[in-house]
This record gives structure tokens, C-alpha cells and sequence, in this order.
């Protein structure tokens, strides 16, 4: 029977197969030694073949082969360097929650983000949360001393409205919600129905407020894990999919708040930029990095303002992080 992996506990698998009914499973006894360099061989969202044997009264699963997968987002071990975690696989999109302040969201982060779920072939849909709490009025005018001018200072509406537009510019989806009151949850529950999602964000940015928005009764564990993190108990981190009853799935990756970052060559960071990658055939070294180069089309957008700045500040900083040890503490700044 085909079905689709929904809990791991380590050597138990709970399978939903294409009958509806959920099967507990357990790999073959080989199979595990065949798995790429990961500690778990079969992860959340995997579809797999597995077959029904009867060990006395009970009736339980042997998964027998696992389909290709169409993504998946993997965590490095912290022990064995070389051994990676499989977190989910088969997500069809994320959606990353972006906060103004309580928590700030920076632009770095947010494009580091996006990097990422490009390697990993993923869509991200771009959610900015709490509009709610948001002023649009500016608190206070400002003299700009030198002209005299009145100078009205950006609302966080503003800043929403901006970020926004850099985006949409790009080719990212995006909407302004707030979990809390329902503003356009609705619109989260269309983009969500049909699809395998996650949530993202920040610690603080409302994960589990929208997952209860969209399903009330969901409870994601997200927070209680990442307060184990921060009394530094290790936890192993299982991901879990969930149901909901508008035909769409979500997966809860307890204790993942950003995605890991993934190893990629220098020449290779522009390419997760979209409006970089669109313009390296107009530079005028095939192998340009957009940095000193003459002729450059990338710097050449940046300078008129076709590519925003703060993104061609994010690629310069991704490809300036050479050193591993400072990546991985970045990453576990976001946790
Ligand atoms: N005013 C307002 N508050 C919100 C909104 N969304 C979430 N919050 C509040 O923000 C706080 C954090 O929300 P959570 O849903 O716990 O955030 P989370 O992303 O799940 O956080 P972690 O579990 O720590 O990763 C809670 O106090 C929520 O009530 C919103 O749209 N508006
Ligand atoms: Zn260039």
C-alpha cells in the first residue's frame, strides 16, 4: 500500500495510507543502511510502499521503499558533523511570519530565509503578522534641520507597505494578516488549502496563534520546546503533520524556527536571488560575482534602484560568510 509518513519516533512510523487509516510502521531491517548520510532515513512527508504483517495479534506496517522526494529540509547533527536530520520532506510551500518589531524581522534575516528555501526548492509565502498593533500615524513630525522641511517619520504601516512591495517586486507572495483578529486568515486558508504547509518565523512572530486561527483546537508545540531550548536541554526535534479539516496539511517542526543554511559555493548564492539570477547573462564576465567587476548588471540594477538595496546587502553578507562556525551560530541565534 502507498501512504504518507505523518510522526516519527525514531524506529516507529505512523503512516496514513491511502485507504485513510493510519498504520504504525517499521522500516526493514536493511533498508536503514541504504539511506542517504541522514540519521533518519524516512521523514515527515514521506510518501512510502510498505506492507502489513501480522506479529501476533497485532497488525503493523513493514515500509518497504520510500518514493523520491520532491523537497525536503534537512539539520546538521550537532555531534556527528557529517550526519544530517531529515526534518520533513514533500512541503509544498512555506509560510514565513515577518514581524516589525515584538519581534523585529530584519530584511537579512527574511532574505537568508528566502536563500535557503530557493536551494531547497520550496515556495515561501511571505505573511506579515500583527497588523493589528501597527500604527499609521507617525508619532511625531520632524524638522529636517538643514532645509527646515517637515519630515514625516515612516508608520509601521509604512514599513509593512514597503517591505511588501520589495517582494512582490521580486515574485514573492504576499499578505498582511493579523492571527489575533482574523484579518485575512481566510486568505492563509485558501493559499493553505489542498497544499502541505509549514510555519516559520521567529520566535514571538504568532506560529501558533495562526495555526490555532486557521484550525482553533491545534495546538503546535512549537513553544514549549524552543523554552527547553533556551534552559539548554537538548531535545530532539520530531516533526509531526497534521490534518485539518479543510483539506490541508500543516507541518509542526517543534524547536525549527528558521530553516537550516545550507552549504552553497560562493558562485552559487546569486542564483537563490531571483532578480540577480535574471540579470547574470547581462554581466559581462559569465562568472561575475557582483562585486568589483566592470559591466556588472546586477550592481548596474542596484545603483537605478531596479534591486534593493537591502537584498544586494543580504547577498553580500551570504557570500562574505565564509566560515561555517560563524553560519551555524547565526542560525542558532534564530532558534
Ligand atoms: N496583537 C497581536 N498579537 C499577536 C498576533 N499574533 C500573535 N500574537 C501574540 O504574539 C505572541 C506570540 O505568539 P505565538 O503564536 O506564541 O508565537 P510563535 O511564533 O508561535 O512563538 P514561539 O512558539 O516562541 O515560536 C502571543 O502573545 C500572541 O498572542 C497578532 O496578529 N496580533
Ligand atoms: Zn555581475
Amino acid at each position: 500500500m502507498t501512504g504518507t509518513v505523518y510522526r516519527s519516533t525514531g524506529s516507529w512510523y505512523e503512516v496514513k495510507g491511502a485507504d485513510g487509516v493510519f498504520y504504525s510502521c517499521r522500516i526493514k531491517g536493511k533498508f536503514r543502511l541504504k539511506g542517504i548520510k541522514s540519521t533518519n532515513p524516512v521523514a515527515v512527508g514521506d510518501k512510502v510502499q510498505f506492507s502489513l504483517e501480522k506479529k501476533g495479534d497485532e497488525e503493523i506496517g513493514i515500509i518497504g521503499q520510500i518514493e523520491e522526494r520532491e523537497n525536503y529540509i534537512v539539520r546538521k547533527s550537532v555531534n556527528l558533523s557529517k550526519q544530517t536530520h531529515i526534518i520533513a520532506a514533500n512541503i509544498d510551500q512555506v509560510f514565513l511570519l515577518v514581524t516589525i518589531n515584538n519581534p523585529p524581522t530584519f530584511t537579512s534575516f527574511i532574505d537568508r530565509f528566502l536563500v535557503t528555501a530557493e536551494a531547497y526548492h520550496i515556495p515561501v509565502v511571505l505573511v506579515f503578522n500583527k497588523v493589528d498593533t501597527y500604527d499609521d500615524e507617525p508619532s511625531e513630525i520632524l524638522i529636517d534641520p538643514e532645509t527646515g522641511e517637515e519630515v514625516t517619520q515612516m508608520t509601521e504601516l509604512d514599513a509593512v507597505r514597503v517591505m511588501m512591495h520589495l517582494y512582490k517586486n521580486i515574485g514573492y507572495d504576499c499578505i498582511a494578516i493579523s492571527a489575533a483578529t482574523g484579518k485575512n486568515v481566510e486568505l492563509v486558508k485558501e493559499k493553505m488549502t489542498g497544499k502541505t504547509s509549514m510555519f516559520s518565523g521567529h520566535s514571538g512572530a504568532g506560529k501558533s496563534t495562526l495555526a490555532n486561527a486557521v484550525q482553533p483546537g491545534l495546538d503546535l508545540k512549537t513553544k514549549e520546546i524552543s523554552d527547553q531550548h533556551k534552559q539548554g536541554q537538548h531535545t530532539t526535534t520530531f516533526a509531526e503533520m497534521f490534518d485539518l479539516d479543510f483539506d490541508a496539511r500543516l507541518i509542526d517542526t517543534p524547536g525549527i524556527k528558521g530553516f537550516g543554511v545550507v552549504d552553497m559555493e560562493k558562485e552559487e548564492v546569486g542564483d537563490y536571488f531571483p532578480e540577480i539570477f535574471e540579470r547574470k547573462q547581462d554581466c559581462k564576465f559569465h562568472n561575475c560575482l557582483h562585486l568589483e567587476e566592470p559591466k556588472c548588471a546586477v550592481k548596474e540594477a542596484v545603483e537605478n534602484g531596479e534591486i534593493a538595496y537591502s537584498r544586494y546587502e543580504s547577498y553580500l553578507q551570504l557570500i562574505s560568510d565564509e566560515d561555517e562556525n560563524y553560519r551555524a551560530d547565526k542560525h542558532r541565534a534564530h532558534l
